[in-house]
């Protein structure tokens, strides 16, 4: 059997991507070394997966920000905004990414979203005029050519028409059907140039399908790919999915003229039953997607082979497959050097990976499997349970009843409450929690993991800088304070590295978005709290000011999102043990006297299920009640606030205010707001801070259109819920840009006091 994979990690080893693109955007390097960078690290991944005896090796998985965005670009869908700049391509292209401001030019970015169920974000393509949608770009046939030159074959991926149309958003008065001819002429064209080149197979992405289709959807997929493969020639279309199955469209699929069908049976276990039932065409090639691309657990081969026998009867030609890009997952567990030998056995990232995918594919067409050295290794891992269970903590979620998840009295009860006790000004300002990460802030840690610096010192560095950053705030006037997270790598890390049960890596980065990337903690055995978490930084800045600071915490939900999942455990049996050890530390803080305490939940949206009918059943109907628990047990007196990074949860907005904080931030800022009208036709019971500003873009808000958004927001929403802030944390951007943003914030807020204070006189 043959293998292939979805695509691979691009950011490098190293983060050499990342570094050298931000050494870019400080005009430290070249546009010729930047692109130097890319072209190494794609020959460095093709060798690397040629090597690995990957079969069917992809290009054009590599960006040097997105690949919807370099889609986008492809495809000439820039808006004019962005060309006016007359930048250069490369410009043209970080410019819709991130903003560009310069002299008197002055441009947003695009808005950017989750990709599906992932911490991955894409920048969502912008379509105004049909005319101008067609096949500029030559990014897939030049780094189709450039492995060719390195003697290796590849299969250039693109992402499918269908799915560009279902993420782009729409200039008024427009819709997808306006932009189908023009996109089935440009993939027509693709396939032709991919037929010049004498390229033997593309891999056209479709993941879009794995949501719930109308039937609408389904008749735009099929008059797309009836009219791009009509006059199909030479070059083999694979029509890949991931994340899911594709039960409405999978017969199809099947009737489509396509060489080949990548299917995902780990997220989508139901594609199997699919195939069971109605079969599958013989012509086609199967690309059967079960090395999990997005968990980091060795693959267990019994289980593989156990499907590939199943499904074999019913299928003409099968390729193994990861199954979803390894995008997903970080580059080695050989940069684990720290770790030790009895977790690195079990761990498989991209590299592992490629190497799990060839050996099962000669596993498949070994006679005697169970006699096998690697089939035997591999059931190792897999014979005894690899974990000790920790009694007390399975008892204390076991003991837990109604009644842990009920916070009385009313929300409008303790508003009151909060407000003799608070005493805050009219639309309130507040930040989101973390200050600019700075060299510094991370030098320190550095040494402090190297073992170069005491915890004292290095503790006492970040505590300078919790003083500082409370006199700053004091100084810009906000009313709601924050201790800055300077002691916090990452939201999510900080509080894996401190509960029993999670490992973290050293090494082990997954891009995020653009140039920033994470290093999600591992979810090993049973969570527990070791000791208080955040109590100490807390109480230090409260000490030192008379405003109010926030407690900040990163809620249930969004710890376990945004790790590395245990796979022998439910899910929510994991979840209910970390919102356990969240609640002790909130009623620590407030045992500490700290009065607001905010629980951030900005993963809660992201892993929605991708189809409607799971989204109570497998996912809200215990999420929501594990983030109650968290708090459900503070004084009426304390306020608990929480926020969220995306804010389309318009269909779950019921949901949302079941969650029952008392006041909740959100970004907003790259969406335009729409969330606000479903919150006031729904007469939305808590506090809300819309972010004011997009603080992912270096871009500054002036004071008059920080004025207009609070006007707006002022105009759709009851002026005593609502709080004045920016829309996400701060700790990407540089203490320049915050400064200056802050005060045009509070600038405005104080003019719009002053105006309403005057009108209502
Ligand atoms: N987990 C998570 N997911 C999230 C978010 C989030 O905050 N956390 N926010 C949303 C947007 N996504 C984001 C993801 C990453 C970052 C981010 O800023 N990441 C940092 C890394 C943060 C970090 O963990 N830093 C470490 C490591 C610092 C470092 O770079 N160390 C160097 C060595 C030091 C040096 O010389 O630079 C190294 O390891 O090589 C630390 O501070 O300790 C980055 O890419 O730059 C921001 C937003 C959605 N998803
Ligand atoms: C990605 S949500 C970020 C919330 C966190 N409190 C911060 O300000 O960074
Ligand atoms: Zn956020």
């Amino acid at each position: 059997m043959k293998s292939a994979i979805i695509g691979y990690p691009r950011i490098g080893t190293n983060r050499e991507l990342k570094f050298q693109t931000e050494a870019y955007f400080r005009k430290e390097k070249t546009e010729e070394e930047l692109k130097q960078v890319g072209k190494d690290l794609r020959q460095k991944h093709w060798e690397k997966e040629r090597d690995a005896r990957v079969d069917y090796i992809p290009s054009n998985d590599f960006s040097f920000y997105d690949q919807v965005l370099d889609t986008a670009i492809l495809l000439n869908a820039i808006p004019n905004r962005y060309r006016a700049l007359n930048l250069s391509p490369l410009d043209v292209m970080f410019a819709m990414a991130r903003g560009h401001q310069q002299g008197d030019k002055d441009v947003h970015a695009l808005p950017m979203k989750k990709w599906f169920n992932t911490n991955y974000h894409y920048l969502v393509p912008e379509l105004s005029d049909p005319k101008e949608i067609k096949l500029v770009g030559t990014k897939p046939f030049d780094e189709y050519k450039e492995a060719k030159v390195l003697g290796i074959e590849t299969k250039p991926v693109l992402i499918g028409p269908f799915t560009f149309l279902q993420l782009a958003s729409y200039q008024e008065g427009l819709n997808k059907n306006a932009f189908v001819q023009p996109l089935i002429k440009a993939y027509q064209q693709l396939l032709h140039q991919f037929d010049t080149l004498g390229t033997e197979w593309i891999q056209i992405d479709e993941p879009a399908l794995v949501y719930d289709l109308t039937e609408e959807d389904q008749k735009l997929f099929t008059q797309l790919y009836e009219e791009i493969l009509r006059h199909k020639q030479h070059v083999n279309v694979q029509l890949q999915t991931y994340f899911g199955d594709v039960r409405d469209v999978y017969q199809t699929l099947q009737t489509l003229p396509f060489d080949a069908i990548g299917l995902d049976v780990i997220e989508g276990v139901y594609n199997i039953e699919l195939i069971k039932t109605y079969g599958f065409d013989q012509s086609k090639v199967l690309f059967l997607g079960l090395v999990n691309g997005k968990n980091i657990w060795r693959n267990n081969y019994k289980r593989s082979l156990d499907i590939i026998n199943q499904i074999k009867p019913h299928v003409g030609e099968i390729v193994l497959s990861s199954s979803s890009s390894l995008l997903h997952v970080p580059y080695t567990v050989k940069s684990e050097r720290h770790l030790s030998a009895e977790y690195v056995r079990y761990f498989s990232f991209a590299e592992e990976k490629i190497t799990e995918l060839h050996e099962l594919s000669q596993l498949v067409d070994v006679t005697d499997v169970a006699a096998d050295e690697c089939f035997i290794n591999n059931q190792q891992l897999f014979e005894n349970a690899r974990t000790e269970v920790d009694q007390h903590v399975r008892e204390r979620v076991a003991r837990l009843t109604s009644q842990d998840f009920k916070r009385s009295p009313s929300l409008h009860e303790r508003k009151k409450r909060q407000q003799e006790r608070l005493k805050l000004p009219l639309l309130p300002t507040t930040t989101i929690g973390s200050f600019p990460q700075t060299a510094d802030v991370k030098d320190n840690r550095r040494d402090f993991k190297a073992g170069e610096k005491t915890a004292d010192a290095y503790h006492c560095f970040n505590k300078d800088k919790v003083k500082a950053c409370i006199k700053w705030q004091e100084a810009l006037g906000l009313d709601v304070l924050v201790h800055g997270e300077y002691e916090r790598n990452d939201m999510v890390e900080y509080f894996g590295e401190q509960l029993n049960g999670f490992i973290f890596t050293s090494h082990a980065w997954v891009q995020s978005y653009g140039t920033r990337c994470v290093k999600p903690p591992i979810v090993w055995g049973d969570v527990s709290r070791r000791a208080p978490m955040t109590v100490d930084y807390a109480t230090y800045a409260q000490s030192l000011t008379k405003l109010p600071v926030k407690g900040m915490l990163t809620g249930p939900i969004t710890i376990f999102n945004w790790s590395f999942p245990r796979e022998d455990l439910p899910v929510k049996a994991t979840v209910a043990q970390i919102a356990l050890a969240i609640r002790e530390e909130v009623l620590d803080l407030e045992e500490a006297g700290i009065g607001i305490i905010q629980i951030d939940e900005a993963a809660l949206r992201e892993k929605l299920p991708l189809r409607q009918s799971d989204w109570h059943t497998n996912y809200l109907d215990w999420a929501i009640p594990l983030f109650r628990l968290t708090h459900a047990k503070v004084k009426p007196e304390t306020q608990i606030h929480t926020h969220m990074c995306y804010s389309e949860f318009t269909d779950i907005i019921h949901d949302i205010d079941a969650m029952d904080a008392d006041v909740i931030t959100f970004e907003s800022s790259r969406s335009n707001l729409e969330l606000l009208q479903t919150l006031k036709a729904v007469d939305f019971k808590m506090a809300v801070g819309p972010g004011v500003y997009d603080i992912h873009s270096p871009r500054i808000p002036s004071v008059p259109e920080l004025k207009t958004t609070i006007e707006y927001i002022l105009s759709v929403l009851p002026i005593e819920n609502i709080w004045i802030n920016p829309d996400c944390g701060l700790k990407t951007r540089g203490e320049k840009e915050v400064d200056q943003s802050l005060k045009h914030l509070v600038n405005a807020i104080q003019f719009v006091r002053e105006t309403i204070v005057y009108e209502n006189v």
